[in-house]
Formats: C-alpha cells, structure tokens, sequence
C-alpha cells in the first residue's frame, strides 16, 4: 500500500505539464482520481479532491472545488463581519461622545493614572451625555457607551439576556478565576442557585460576634490617633472589613488590624492596584504584553500568596469536617447551616464544603473562586462605605445629632452589646448608609457586554458594545433627588421614596446579577461598625477637633482625619469639618 505522501508526490509529476484548457486538467484529475482510488483502497471522492488541491499548481486555473468552497466560506465569513462591524460603527457613529482617532478611539484621554480615569470617564459622560443619559466613546477599537439615566439603566440591568460581564473584569480571572462575580452562562446560574441559601439572613445571626469582636479591636486602634495629627483613616477600616470577611468567609483569623505588614494583606491591596492599571492601559492588557511588564512577576508573586492561603485554609477545614463527623457529631436537622452539629460559628467556607457534596458538586478549586471571591467584594465595598459615611457624618452635625439620637432611643443609656433587632430598629442610621451610598457607592461604575442590540431611546445600542453604568452619575440626577450633591438621608425615608424610578439607586446593583450579599450583610456590616465606632464615645474618649479630610476621587480612596476644621478647597484637598462622635448618653464631646 501506498503512502498518501508518496501519491501526492506521484500526482504532482503527473500534473506538472501545463494545461491548455479546463477540460484538459478535469480529464487528468478524472484520471488520477481513479488511479488513487485504486492504488489507495479508498473511493472516497472528496479525499481524492483533496489531494489533487493539494498539489503545487502547474497552472493558475487549477480549479479544486474544495479550494473553492473555502474560499467562499471564507468570503461570507468576511463579509457577515465586515457587514456587522459597519453596522456597529453606524449605529455607534449616530451615538453622540467624544470624536476618536482611529484604532486607539478615546484610549489616549484615559491614559492616566487609575486615580484619575474615573473622572475622565464622569467627565466624559458629563460633557456629551447629560441631556440623553448615555454617550458613545472607544477603548482601542472597542466601543463603549456610558450609561447614568435610571431609563437607560433598566433594559440592560433588568434583562437576563445582559448577564455577561465585560473584558474589564478579565483581568481578576487569575485571582478570582470564574467564580460568582466574574463568571456567566450556565456556570453563574448554577452557582448563583448554590450560593443564594448561604446569603439567609440567618447567618448574620452567627456574624454579629465577629462583627462586635472586630469593631472592638478598630476602636482601640483609633483612639491612639485622637489628639495627634491628621491620619487616614482608610487603612484602618480597610484592616478591619478584611478581618471580619477573612473570618466570616473562611473562618481565618487574618488578625490584619494588629499586623499591618501581613503578606496576604498586602497581596490584597496590590493585586487590586495591579487589576486596575491593567483595565485602564490598553497596552497592558493583552496577556503575552503583561507578562513582558514589570507588573508580571508581581502579580504572579500576591496570586502565589492570596491562593496559597486559601487552599491551605479550604485544606485544613475540610480536614477538621472530616474529623469531627467522624468523631461522632451528626448534623443537626434544626439548623440547615449547621454542618458540624457544634455552636460552633459557621463560616461562609463551611457552607460551601457542605454544598459541594464531597467534590460532585464543587470541587476544591471552584470552592477557592468563590472564597477569593468574598474576600474580594465583602471588604472592599465594606470599607469604602464605611468611610464615607464617616466623612458625611463628620460634615454633617445635623444628620450625626439625629443618629445619636436614635441610637440612644434603642440603647436607653446601656452599654449592652448590639443585637440583630437593634440594627432592625435603627431605621435612620439606615437612610444614613443608603444615602452615603448615593452619593459614594463603593462600586462606582460597572460594565456589561452587550449580547443583544438594545434600544436606549431613539438610539439602538448594537450588540457587541460594553454598556457602562456609571452609577456615580446615576446618583445625582437632579431629576430624581432634588439637590443632589447634598448628603441628606431623608431622601430615603419611606415618604419620599414613593414613586422614585426602581434603576435610580442601584448601589448594590440591580436585576438578576445584582449583589449576593445586598443589604443583607452589606448595609448591616456597615451599620454594625458605625455603632462600633459610636463606642468611642461610649468610652469616654475625646475626639473633640477631629475632622476628616476628602482627598481623592472615587477609585483610590483615602480618607483623612485631621485637626484642620474648615471647609474649603486648597491644592485640591477638600477639607470638612471635623468628625464628632457622641457618648451614648451625653451631648457632643
Ligand atoms: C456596601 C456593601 C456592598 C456593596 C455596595 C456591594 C455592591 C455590589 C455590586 C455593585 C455588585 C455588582 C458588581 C458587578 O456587576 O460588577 C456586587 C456583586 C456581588 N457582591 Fe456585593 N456589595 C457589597 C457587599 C458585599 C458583601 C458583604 C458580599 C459578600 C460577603 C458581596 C458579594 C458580592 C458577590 C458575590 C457579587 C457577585 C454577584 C453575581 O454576579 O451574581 N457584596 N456587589
């Protein structure tokens, strides 16, 4: 028997004259093909036709219907995009934003440093979107429209269709890989159906301690400051979050509100500065390019850390289940989050053991997304919220008087420690929180790719694009809160809620990929150390001529605390006046 190769070296001796016409070269590969067919075994026509395109062309009209058939898939593949992509630009085109150049579009104008994109993209949003809502811009050649009118915001939140998250979000795959956050389709519905029960307001009944615990240890930390110069207090709540979300996600005691310099932390802080640069410069983004930066190695080295933490603790947990179901605990049947039948306090990691059935349902490393996960967004939003609501509370004497007061109506002057009905109760310290996240929601803008067209307006939005809502911008439209730059809860007392657009305020995001945690455990978290925080004054410390100082956008989030009591801006620092923390049962100290 013949190899093929040998055949197509046979063949293209055969075929090296040049022809005179087509009906000569058919006859010949009539010929060959019979000859093939014999020699081979074979007398599969398209195998014989494959081989005679495959030869060297003798004659530039060797005709091969295969060759052809390619070349004109290849064609309506060319033109179905070259037709797709006209579209977009036209429809995109028709959209108004800033004018692009070409390949790179609006790249050049947000190249900068990550503290400040996000004012170039609220500028950007503001100078061409204000009237409509939503405006056009590029990223390379990417297209993008910047959304932040409750109307806009809807079709595409709202819609189960819009559940795909964008390129931005790529670059936390090497942490988080494609766990609830970053993940879509199939795989996101099913872990969000696993993931939701854990989410039962329950489990905040086995948080609080960890809450009160931690709140304790911030307190200490902060009274050290009072009296001394300007401090940022950012770094403090920051320790704080991550503690109470280490021990609430994975029952680690990561004790970073004592060790500053814990590795893990620091991990933290920088892979999230490394996640940020990459989603803003272009040339940083395709993978083989980052790997050639000075970010890489890095990158590479906090991933080594953040995932070697996790799988030690998933390890040694998973152990201790083991150990102790072999000992003889049996599940308690009356408490469906009990997976040890101990009092033990249960951690999120616990649940997930448990719902992973013993690797059938979630295996080692899908359990490890989603702990990454939940250390990422249960601390970052935590604090970012924290803080600012610190800030407004201290410039705003009036709102502060009013907190106290209720939380002396709840505490009548005990010192006891806070239950989950006391949260419940504290219906104004909530309007506080909502409205502190109005006006700084912790998670500033999201994106989503686009996997239908969507029609905003008069304008279609072509499928392909990434839809930005910005829901900084969202939050101050004067068409929804009167006033809007002004920090005032009573926005959202029950009265004045009534008939506001359900996309108007969208903190925790909205529709069906909206925050697991919610105001569940976000809004309640928040609360709990405010209170915690309130217990300065309960202790008696001074904190008289603290103010805080705002120094930054959105993104890089420093808040400052400091002597300095005026209001007014001075080499860009906005400066407040100063932070009051009242005793439980006394006026302002
Ligand atoms: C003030 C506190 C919080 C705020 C403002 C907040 C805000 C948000 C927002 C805006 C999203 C949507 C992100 C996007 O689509 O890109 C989100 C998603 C998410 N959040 Fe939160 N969050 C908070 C607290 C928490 C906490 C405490 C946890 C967990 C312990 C948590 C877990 C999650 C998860 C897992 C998702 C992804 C949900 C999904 O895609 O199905 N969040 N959060």
């Amino acid at each position: 028997m013949v190899t093929r190769v040998q055949v197509v070296d046979r063949l293209s001796t055969r075929l090296k004259p040049n022809f005179k016409c087509r009906g000569e070269l058919m006859r010949v590969i009539a010929a060959v093909r019979v000859k093939v067919c014999y020699r081979l075994g074979v007398c599969e026509k398209y195998k014989v036709a494959l081989f005679v395109s495959l030869l060297p062309h003798s004659s530039g009209l060797l005709f091969s219907p295969i060759l052809t058939a390619l070349v004109v898939l290849l064609i309506v593949y060319l033109a179905v995009n070259y037709y797709k992509r006209a579209r977009l630009l036209k429809l995109i085109g028709l959209i108004p934003g800033p004018p692009g150049l070409p390949l790179v579009g609006n790249a050049i104008e947000v190249n900068v440093d990550h503290d400040e994109i996000f004012e170039r993209l609220s500028g950007i949003r503001q100078l061409w979107g204000s009237r409509l809502g939503f405006c056009k811009g590029w990223l390379g050649t990417k297209p993008y429209v910047f959304i932040s009118k409750a109307e806009c915001v809807e079709p595409i939140m709202g819609s189960i269709k819009h559940i795909e998250k964008s390129q931005e979000y790529y670059y936390l795959h090497p942490w988080l890989g494609t766990g609830l956050l970053t993940s879509t389709g199939l795989k996101w519905h099913k872990r969000r159906k696993i993931l939701t029960p854990a989410f039962h307001f329950r489990i905040l009944d086995d948080f609080i301690e960890v809450f009160r615990e931690q709140s304790d240890i911030l307190v200490e930390k902060l009274e050290k400051e009072v009296d001394k110069d300007a401090f940022n207090v950012f770094p403090y709540i920051t320790s704080c979050t991550l503690d109470v979300v280490c021990e609430t996600a994975m029952g680690y005691q990561s004790n970073s509100q004592n060790d500053k310099d814990s590795d893990y932390v620091k991990a933290v802080y920088e892979i999230g500065s490394i996640v940020q640069n990459r989603q803003a410069k272009i040339w940083l983004q395709p993978d083989f390019i980052f790997k050639m930066s000075s970010y890489y190695t890095r990158h590479q080295e906090c991933i080594k850390i953040l995932h070697g933490l996790s799988n030690k603790i998933i390890a040694e947990r998973k152990e201790e289940v083991r150990q102790e179901k072999e000992n003889g605990h049996k599940d308690n049947a009356k408490d469906e989050f009990s997976i040890l039948g101990s009092k033990k306090r249960l951690a999120f990691l616990d649940l997930l053991i448990e719902a992973s059935k013993e690797g059938t349902v979630l295996s080692d490393e899908d359990i490890r997304e989603e702990v990454d996960t939940f250390m990422f967004e249960g601390h970052d939003t935590t604090s970012a919220g924290l803080c600012w609501l610190l800030l407004l509370l201290g410039s705003n004497q009036e709102v502060q008087d009013r907190v106290v007061a209720e939380l002396d109506s709840i505490f009548e002057g005990s010192d006891r420690p806070f239950t989950m009905k006391d949260l419940n109760d504290m219906k104004y310290l909530e309007c506080c929180i909502k409205e502190a996240l109005r006006l700084y929601p912790s998670v500033p803008m999201l994106a989503r790719k686009l996997e239908e067209d969507v029609t905003l307006g008069d304008f279609l939005v072509p499928s392909g694009t990434t839809a930005m809502i910005i829901i900084y911008a969202l939050h101050r439209d004067p068409n929804v809160f009167k006033n809007p730059e002004v920090y005032n809860p009573d926005n959202f007392l029950p009265e004045n809620i009534q008939g506001r657009h359900p996309y108007s305020y969208i903190p925790f995001s909205a529709g069906p990929r909206n925050c697991i945690g919610l105001k569940g455990i976000g809004l309640k978290e928040i609360g709990m150390k405010e209170i915690g925080l309130k217990e300065i004054g309960s202790k008696e410390i001074d904190l008289k001529g603290i103010g805080l100082i705002e120094e930054i956008g959105m993104i890089e989030r420093e808040i400052f605390i400091t002597k300095k009591i005026s209001s007014f801006k001075e080499d860009g620092v906005r400066y407040v006046r100063p932070l009051r923390i009242r005793q439980l049962n006394a006026g302002l100290i």
